[in-house]
């Protein structure tokens, strides 16, 4: 199978429990939640999207004719960089795309891979951490895996009832936007009445990396 990849960028993880981990982020075009064109985003399931997915024209991005082809890009970001090699397959949706050749030749090339998804696709095989970040009018297929990082607030998710998953780790991620500072507010003040859910902060915006 062919490859849309938006953009590939080797940076420090900014979310959840690896964050602060050095990464190459490979992040595929497309997304079944969102066409990604602003004249939609109102009329979208998920609109409160941060990230520009549409085309491969981003940095490092393009079509890869297949598996070997992508796996040879991201390893060539990673570079020369001493320590464990970390993909993190995001986009977009990743799982429209991600396959097991995909993660057969990112391991064989000795990354460990990860996945950012809105959980409703089955994921393939051997990823090995899985972040799950529902989406409020989406079906959540996938209700186990290594975190949970729910943007907040959303109407319609429930924090209690997503508690109950088959997650190690429950993250309140403030929605960025316009109410970014209230939010972040709402999230504290949740994560003080329950303390099953901790914060996490976008820190690569903070510090202003990719
Ligand atoms: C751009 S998404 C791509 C992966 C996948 N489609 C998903 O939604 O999980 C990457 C992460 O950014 C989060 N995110 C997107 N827009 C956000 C926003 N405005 N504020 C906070 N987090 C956001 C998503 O929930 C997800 O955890
Ligand atoms: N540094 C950094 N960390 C991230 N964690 C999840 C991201 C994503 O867009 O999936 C992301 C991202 O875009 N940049
Ligand atoms: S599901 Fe993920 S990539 Fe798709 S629009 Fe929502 S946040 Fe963006
Ligand atoms: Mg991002």
């Amino acid at each position: 199978m062919s490859y849309a990849v938006k953009e590939i960028f080797h940076t420090l993880q900014g979310e959840g429990a690896q964050a602060g981990r050095a990464s190459v982020f490979c992040r595929f075009a497309g997304c079944n939640l969102w066409s990604g064109r602003e004249a939609d985003r109102a009329q979208a399931v998920c609109r409160f999207c941060d990230t520009d997915f549409v085309g491969t024209d981003g940095t490092g991005g393009g079509r890869f004719a297949d598996a070997e082809a992508l796996a040879e890009a991201i390893a060539a970001c990673w570079g020369e960089a001493r320590g464990r090699r970390y993909v993190v397959f995001t986009g977009g949706e990743p799982l429209l795309q991600l396959d097991a050749p995909l993660l057969a030749a990112v391991r064989a090339r000795g990354f460990e891979a990860a996945v950012e998804t809105n959980g409703t696709q089955e994921p393939p095989e051997g990823i090995d951490w899985v972040c799950v970040s529902p989406k409020a009018g989406a079906p959540l297929r996938l209700t186990r895996g290594d975190e949970l990082k729910l943007v907040y607030p959303q109407a319609g998710l429930d924090p209690d009832a997503l508690a109950e998953l088959d997650f190690r780790h429950l993250w309140l991620q403030p929605m960025d936007g316009p109410d970014r500072i209230a939010n972040t507010q709402a999230a504290v003040a949740h994560c003080l009445r329950d303390a099953r859910w901790r914060l996490s902060l976008q820190t690569h915006k903070l510090i202003g990396i990719p």
